[in-house]
């Protein structure tokens, strides 16, 4: 694997807070990485550090190839990060805001204007150019945050919870505009809690919970290997669940029942014969898509969508 971030061993500590506690793992060059995990999990502390704003306390960074902690300049003149916060001139319009950023970046003139352009055809605003950035909703700065992380074409881009409080139009913009990147061959590290968005976005993940990776590898292996299987049944003549061979687990679940199996295929079949030989109606027996929602549930005993 080309490997264009490999975290070795990472820890950090706000005083007695484990944020991060020996993380490892490796991004892979090309596509969308997600790392995902609930509020207080470590993802931004880590996207911290990669970014050169916090040194590690203990544990070692390879971005591109470069140990990250003697080529910070190197790393960050190929690398585009938006934090989780706006980081924007309110009373400046749009294109002047990017002219700021353009030139920290130490871009000018002609380059500037037309990369100016460009990035503001990516996020979909260029006919708000003109208009203060004051003006815009939350999901607009955003974007204009994301094109100021764009200017200088970079090959890594670090989103942080890019889609929080947004509205789904600029939500839209941002997903379609990630696609467009990974087709670019640009790599993108995308942190987030909403587990959708990872299975829309990403090929390969890592999980954290307290600061640490509980689950790591590509989208389909995970859910191969931790994704609880089953079978979903709803219907008004079973007010218990069958005890049938293959059945792990029965739980209640809205107005039916969750049938975990190893073999759901399998289990499915009995089911039908069982229902038919029986003269049960059946309003629904459906197979479960197999869902981060429940990796995270076995592997941590907590939902992530409480959070
Ligand atoms: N500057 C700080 N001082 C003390 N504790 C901090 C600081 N920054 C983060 N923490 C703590 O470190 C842990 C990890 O925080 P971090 O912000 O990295 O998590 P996160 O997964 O990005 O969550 P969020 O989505 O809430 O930002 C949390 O318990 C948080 O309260």
């Amino acid at each position: 694997m080309n490997a264009i971030v490999e975290i070795n061993d990472l820890t950090k500590q706000y005083g007695q807070k484990k944020a991060l506690d020996a993380i490892t793992f490796k991004v892979k060059e090309g596509g969308c990485f997600g790392l995902l995990g609930p509020n207080g999990a470590g993802k931004s502390t880590l996207m911290k550090l990669l970014t050169g704003i916090l040194s590690p306390d203990s544990g070692g960074m390879t971005i591109m190839g470069m140990d990250a902690r003697n080529n910070r300049n190197a790393i960050i003149s190929k690398t585009g990060y938006v934090p989780q916060e706006i980081t924007l001139f309110e009373t400046l319009s749009a294109r002047r805001n990017l002219v700021f950023f353009g030139e920290m970046y130490g871009m000018k003139g002609e380059p500037l204007k037309r990369k100016i352009e460009e990035v503001l055809q990516q996020v979909g605003l260029a006919d708000r150019a003109k208009d203060a950035v004051g003006t815009f909703s939350g999901g607009m700065k955003r974007r204009i945050n994301i094109a100021a992380s764009l200017l200088h074409d970079p090959k890594l881009l670090i989103l942080d919870e890019p889609t929080v409080g947004i509205d789904p139009q600029s939500r839209n913009h941002i997903f379609e505009m990630i696609m467009a990147l990974k087709k670019k061959g640009m790599t993108i590290l995308y942190s987030t809690h909403y587990m959708e968005e990872v299975e829309a976005l990403c090929e390969d993940i890592a999980i954290m919970d307290n600061g640490r990776v509980i689950a790591e590898g590509s989208l389909n292996g995970v859910l191969e290997a931790h994704a609880a299987k089953a079978i979903y049944l709803e219907s008004d003549d079973v007010t218990v669940p069958p005890v049938l061979e293959g059945i792990a687990k029965a739980s209640a679940k809205g107005r039916g029942w969750m049938l975990e199996s190893s073999d759901p295929l399998a289990l499915m079949g009995r089911l039908v014969q069982y229902f038919q030989s029986k003269g049960i109606h059946v309003r629904s027996l459906e197979m479960m898509t197999p869902s981060l929602e429940s990796v995270f549930l076995k592997l941590t005993g907590s939902s992530l969508r409480d959070e």
